[in-house]
């Protein structure tokens, strides 16, 4: 698997605003917020993009969604609802080539995303 920052983060060789972690995923803030509570949500496989998620990686990825609730009912703001996004490749806009779940809250998004 090639390595990318989000490796430096998860073995913490570069600082990032943690906001949750387990053996098989790690939360923090984005460096660049789009929305007043942004985040990153990862596996700590390091999965380039959404096509390369295997078969045995179904339940972690599903496990990125349920870590981004957690933490926004953990700051009171699930009840009044966020967006999720996950990017792949060129088209989608993917820069960091480690499958990461954005979770972005706490103001009214709108539609469609471009
Ligand atoms: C642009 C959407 N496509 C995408 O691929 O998003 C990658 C996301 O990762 C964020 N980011 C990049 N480097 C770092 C870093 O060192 N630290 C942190 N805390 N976030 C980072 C970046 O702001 C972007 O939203």
């Amino acid at each position: 698997m090639s390595e990318t920052i989000f490796t430096k983060i998860i073995n913490k060789e570069i600082p990032a605003e943690i906001l949750y972690e387990d053996e098989i995923s790690l939360a923090f803030k984005d460096i660049n917020p789009q929305a007043p509570m942004h985040f990153l949500v990862i596996p700590k496989k390091a999965i380039a993009t959404i096509n390369d998620i295997d078969k045995c990686d179904r339940e972690v990825v599903g496990h990125l969604s349920w870590v981004a609730a957690q933490i926004l009912k953990e700051h009171g703001l699930a009840e009044q609802g966020y967006r999720t996004v996950m990017n792949c490749n060129e088209y989608g806009g993917q820069t960091v080539y480690h499958i990461h779940l954005h979770v972005l809250a706490g103001k009214p998004l709108g539609w469609p995303p471009y």
